[in-house]
């Protein structure tokens, strides 16, 4: 083990919890819960032996259906975000924490206060993955049922975000003043109101949770379009992209980091991190071995027919997954719901490119659908899997990974005990939490991921005297400042 080397680029190491879905091998003998707390445990724990940055949580606010029916691998349950990272952070101790909520459906003052608390409980090692959520049905489990127009949802995303840092920052340092003497605990000319009038929000709130350790959560992102990467550029901290490949992920890079300085932020300020899941074995062919068990054990039969069915857009009764592809062309319907990734554009064009393949390599339905959803990012032994991450964070292709194993909870153990130690080996993995020296106190995850400290507003912001600052930004603030009537448009 050799210290990190400040001459080459830093890793930076995710561990996506995997739950139940279509790249989770659930039928493996080693596969175990996807909700006890054990798993969430032992998976939390291996990503902090592995001094990951932090260990994540994406959100399904509905389970999906396929067929007009509850389709299966989502039948075992996404259990709530909130309570998780509260777990998680109570049986850790220097890893961050981050779960994705979204910001269509939710309410800023209460999913700040939620947020803000656990970054308090957990000395500052919370983040907000901030999603938009992707369609109407997911929108129909909520009080107003439908959805917003696309364009809305991240101008909903970017007010609930101001709102929200607004709250966060809305206690002065030294607001708490716990004088015994005088009597006095807290100082309420440091505890500000936040007056939000917007096209989405109208709220006049006291936060009830004061600044946290790390001034207030690390912000993620994850989407894809132009509005996406501009919100990601203004707002976000880390982006949870979908990138993976080398040149691909270089554009991507590129295109966000070229965004930054006109939102005021150097490169530095803002983290992209890629999904990407691996394979490894003890030598590259026994790792490509293995890649394609994994493929075949993630494309069960019913999983095949389900994927055909999704991509032809109606229901193929009969289909034998260990045949051919269906000689009938796609229909117009939609058979799965609440999956982005299996809405197409052109059936028929999809559909013959499919046949296209399947006749070249001889494959049958099962073998087909395994070789096209197989997204092993890397494939290899340790040293080269780490020879690759390292590649892609020196070449500005990532800043690091967000790693998805395939077994629910014990999946990452073999990375963090054979490929950690050789990217440490490299230099640009750090060999331990910056833990305080004096206080032992725990790092936050700002800390771990390098980025600097939320500086809070100018108090003069906050004060009748001071003025409103700047009018443009005045959509979000302190009550006890001026505040427009109107915000303008
Ligand atoms: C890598 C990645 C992960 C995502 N994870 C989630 C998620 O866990 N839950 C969710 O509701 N939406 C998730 N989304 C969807 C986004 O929030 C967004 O709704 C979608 O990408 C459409 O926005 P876009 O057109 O800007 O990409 C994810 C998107 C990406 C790219």
């Amino acid at each position: 083990m050799t210290t990190p080397d400040p001459a080459r680029r830093q890793v930076h190491l995710v561990a996506h919890f995997p739950g139940v879905n279509s790249a989770t091998v659930w039928s493996d003998p080693a596969s175990g819960s996807q909700i006890d707390f054990a798993s969430f445990r032992h998976f939390a724990r291996t990503a902090e032996r592995g001094l990951f940055d932090y260990v994540f949580l994406a959100e399904g606010l509905r389970l999906r259906e396929h067929g007009g029916r509850i389709h299966d691998l989502d039948v075992a349950g996404r259990p709530a975000t909130l309570a998780i990272l509260a777990a998680m952070a109570s049986v850790t101790r220097n890893i961050g924490v981050v779960g994705t909520l979204t910001s269509t459906f939710n309410e800023p003052t209460e999913l700040a206060r939620q947020l803000a608390t656990i970054d308090h409980l957990s000395g500052g090692r919370v983040g907000w993955n901030v999603v938009t959520s992707p369609d109407a049905f997911h929108g129909a489990n909520f009080r107003r049922g439908g959805f917003l127009p696309y364009a809305e949802r991240y101008t909903r995303a970017e007010e609930f975000v101001a709102l929200a840092k607004a709250l966060w920052d809305s206690w002065e340092a030294g607001a708490i003043l716990a004088d015994r003497e005088a009597g006095r605990f807290v100082d309420p000319e440091r505890v500000h109101r936040v007056r939000h009038r917007g096209p989405q929000f109208d709220v006049a709130a006291t936060s009830t949770v004061p600044r946290s350790p790390q001034g207030y959560p690390v912000i993620v992102q994850a989407g894809d379009s132009p509005a996406g990467r501009d919100f990601a550029a203004a707002n976000a901290e880390i982006i949870f992209s979908r990138h993976t490949g080398y040149a691909d992920g270089q554009q991507f890079y590129r295109d966000v980091k070229g965004r930054l300085p006109a939102a005021g932020r150097d490169e530095d300020s803002l983290l992209i991190l890629p999904g990407a899941s691996f394979a490894l074995g003890d030598t590259d062919a026994e790792a490509r071995e293995r890649a394609r068990e994994i493929s075949l054990a993630q494309t069960s039969p019913q999983t095949a027919v389900a994927w055909v069915e999704a991509i032809w857009g109606r229901a193929l009764p009969g289909l034998d997954p260990d045949g051919r592809l269906p000689d009938a062309e796609p229909g117009e319907g939609e058979q799965r719901q609440g999956q982005v990734s299996t809405r197409v554009e052109d059936r028929i064009a999809r559909a013959a490119e499919l046949r296209a393949r399947a006749e070249a390599e001889r494959l049958t339905v099962r073998e087909l659908v395994a070789a096209e959803t197989a997204h092993h990012t890397f494939v290899g032994s340790p040293a080269t899997i780490a020879a690759e991450i390292d590649r892609y964070v020196q070449g500005r292709a990532s800043d690091g990974f967000v790693l998805v194993p395939h077994l629910t909870p014990g999946g990452l153990d073999e990375f963090v005990d054979r490929v950690v130690p050789l990217l440490q080996e490299r230099g640009v993995f750090r060999t331990e939490y910056a833990v305080d020296p004096v206080t032992g106190a725990n790092p936050t995850l700002r800390r771990t991921l390098g980025l600097p400290e939320p500086q809070r507003p100018d108090s003069a912001r906050y004060r009748p005297e001071g003025g409103p600052g700047d009018a443009s930004a005045a959509e979000s603030v302190p009550e006890d400042a001026a505040v427009p009537e109107e915000v303008p448009a």
